[in-house]
Order: structure tokens, then C-alpha cells, then sequence
């Protein structure tokens, strides 16, 4: 198995550290226009393979494709991030042309890669590249649902006074601060209803504060957050390549499921060998419909700025 991020920025860096520590792959190729960035990188988490105990080799590279050729998985995040008071929308001029190309690069040398995009705006960015790429719809998948939902399930825990890895929960729908549609409703402590422990004031507090969650780090920061974005991306590429089945709300290509044709939006998918290997259709109530479908409007808007 052989794995490769674009981008060895904060998040690239940081997906690439969860992958190496979990053994996913032989072989982890990092890579960066940034002369010498990614090979620095790479050397100093190699570095801590003696002191940790695992055997993936990372290999950095500066704008080498060559180096990436026969990868199974590539994880995209290079691209700009947002400052305070920035949305997620406004990267699209820049990071349009650089996801544009980093898809054609990687294809050229890895034409059977599933690719997991993460540059933002992601709902848009995934859209490009699958456009952008002609490989089936199964082998694109973008990376938003996986972190949203678990800062979902950490506010959760967080009022609840539980661990994190008790709640279960899902954030559907675009990746942006408006778009997410957290499903409260359907969120439960090991099976029983959240709504039995918090109020509805409550929770309609959690889903505001997990829809402004990246803008509440980025404010903090100064940039946009990493730790949870790469072992969000991470869990996803672990599902894929050790065929795992995990349902993970993920940004795919819609062809009329969720009332939804021709975009790349968050619904939940099972994530296995071959990618995105089904969807899965939650029953959504008629104000999760109306959720959707508004959040479909801007993602839409937001794919018609995009140049082919
Ligand atoms: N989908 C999500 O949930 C999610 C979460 C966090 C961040 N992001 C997005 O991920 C992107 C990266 O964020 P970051 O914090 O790592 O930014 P960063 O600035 O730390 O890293 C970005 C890296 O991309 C590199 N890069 C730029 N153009 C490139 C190209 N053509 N080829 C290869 N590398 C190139 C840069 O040199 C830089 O090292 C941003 O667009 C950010 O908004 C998305
Ligand atoms: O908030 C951002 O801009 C980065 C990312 O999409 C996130 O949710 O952390």
C-alpha cells in the first residue's frame, strides 16, 4: 500500500503523522512546492519511528510526481487557509487552480488512486475535482462530515460531561459555516437519545457552535485548525485501506440521492476498498429536507464560480 499527501502544510503534515503511526501504508509520500518542506518534514517523523515503534517510511518530496507514482490514496490539502473573520469560500480563487492542477499531476502517475480532497472551500473543491478527473465517482470523496461531526460529538460530550467515543453522531450537508446540518435528532449516548440528557435549548446551542466550528479555531489561532482535520482525514483513509465499512458522512457526488444531481455534498457513505462504496439514506424529517436542500442552493453558487 502506498499513500500520498499533497500539501505538507498543517494539515497535510498532521494527516501524514496519523498515517505513519498507524501503519497504513509501506510507503508515505509528502509532498510540497515548498523546496526542501516536505523532505524536512518527513525525516523529522521518521525520526520518531525509533522512539514510537512503527515501520511506515515517509518520503518527502518537492513537486516530484514521479515520486508519488502507483499511490492507492492521495490525500489533497494543499491550498491556502482562512484568517479570522474569512469564510471558507473566499479560498476559492486561489486554491481553485491549485487543486485543478495537483488532480492532474497525481492522476498522470497514479491513475487508479481513490483521492480524498480537503482543500477548502471543500464541498466545491471536491466538485472540481472530480470534474477535473473523469475516474469513477467512487474513487472522489471530500473531507468535511468526518470533522464536523466529531466536533458535533465533542460539544456533545463536553455538556454531557462523557467521553467522546460514547456519542454518536452525524454532520450531513456542505462544509461551511452555513451549510452544516447537524443531526441532532438522530445523536445519541450509546444508543440513547441525547434529547434524554440536554435540553433542546441546549442543543440547538451545540449545533450552532459545531457549524461555526472551524471559524471559533481560526479565530483562536490566527489560522485554520489541523489536529482534528488530519486525524479526521486520516480515520477515513484508515476505513478505505483496511476496508473497514465505517459510514462516514463524506462530500460525494449526488446523482439524485438526497434530492440532490450533479454536486459533490456531505452524506453519510461507507468507506471501504473501493472508496465510497454506498450511500446511506437516512430518513430525513422535513425540516432536515428543507436543511439540505438550502444547503444544496449554496454549495450550487458556490460550484458556479468555478472555470473548467
Ligand atoms: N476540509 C476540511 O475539513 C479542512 C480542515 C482544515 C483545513 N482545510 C483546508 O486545507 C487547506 C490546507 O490547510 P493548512 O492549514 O494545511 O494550510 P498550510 O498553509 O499550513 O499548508 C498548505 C500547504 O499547501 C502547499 N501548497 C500550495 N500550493 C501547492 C501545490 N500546487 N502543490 C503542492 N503543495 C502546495 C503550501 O506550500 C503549504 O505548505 C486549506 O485550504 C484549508 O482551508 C480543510
Ligand atoms: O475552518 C476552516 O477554514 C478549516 C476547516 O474547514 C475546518 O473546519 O477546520
Amino acid at each position: 500500500m502506498k499513500i500520498t499527501v499533497v500539501g505538507a502544510g498543517a494539515v497535510g503534515a498532521t494527516t501524514a503523522d496519523n498515517i505513519i503511526r498507524r501503519e497504513l501504508a509501506e510507503e508515505l509520500v509528502l509532498l510540497d512546492i515548498k523546496e526542501g518542506v516536505s523532505e524536512g518534514k518527513s525525516l523529522d517523523m521518521y525520526q520518531t519511528a525509533a522512539l514510537l515503534g512503527f515501520n511506515t517510511k515517509p518520503v518527502g518530496s518537492t513537486n516530484d510526481y514521479e515520486k508519488t507514482k502507483g499511490s492507492d490514496v492521495v490525500v489533497i490539502t494543499s491550498g491556502i487557509p482562512r484568517k479570522p473573520g474569512m469564510t471558507r469560500e473566499e479560498l476559492i480563487g486561489i486554491n481553485a487552480g491549485i487543486v485543478k492542477s495537483v488532480t492532474e499531476n497525481i492522476l498522470k502517475y497514479s491513475p487508479k488512486a481513490i483521492i480524498i480532497v480537503v482543500s477548502n472551500p471543500m464541498d466545491t473543491m471536491t466538485y472540481l475535482a472530480f470534474k477535473e478527473a473523469d475516474i469513477p465517482k467512487k474513487r472522489i470523496i471530500g473531507m468535511g462530515g468526518a470533522l464536523d461531526s466529531a466536533r458535533f460529538k465533542t460539544y456533545l460530550a463536553m455538556a454531557m460531561d462523557v467521553s467522546p467515543s460514547d456519542i454518536h453522531g452525524m454532520v450531513i450537508g456542505g462544509h461551511g459555516d452555513t451549510t452544516m446540518i447537524p443531526l441532532t435528532r438522530l445523536a445519541t449516548y450509546n444508543g440513547i437519545p441525547v434529547s434524554r440528557f440536554l435540553s433542546a435549548e441546549k442543543l440547538e446551542q451545540i449545533a450552532a457552535d459545531t457549524m461555526i466550528g472551524g471559524a471559533t479555531l481560526t479565530k483562536l489561532i490566527g489560522t485554520s485548525a489541523w489536529y482534528a482535520p488530519g486525524a479526521a482525514a486520516a480515520m477515513m483513509v484508515e476505513s478505505i485501506v483496511r476496508n473497514q465499512k465505517r459510514i462516514v458522512p463524506c462530500g460525494v457526488y449526488l446523482n439524485g440521492e438526497y434530492g440532490q444531481k450533479d454536486i459533490c455534498m456531505g452524506v453519510p457513505v461507507v468507506l471501504g476498498r473501493n472508496g465510497w462504496e454506498k450511500i446511506i439514506n437516512l430518513r430525513l424529517s422535513d425540516a432536515e429536507k428543507a436543511a439540505y436542500e438550502k444547503s444544496a442552493e449554496a454549495v450550487r453558487a458556490m460550484n458556479g464560480a468555478l472555470t473548467f
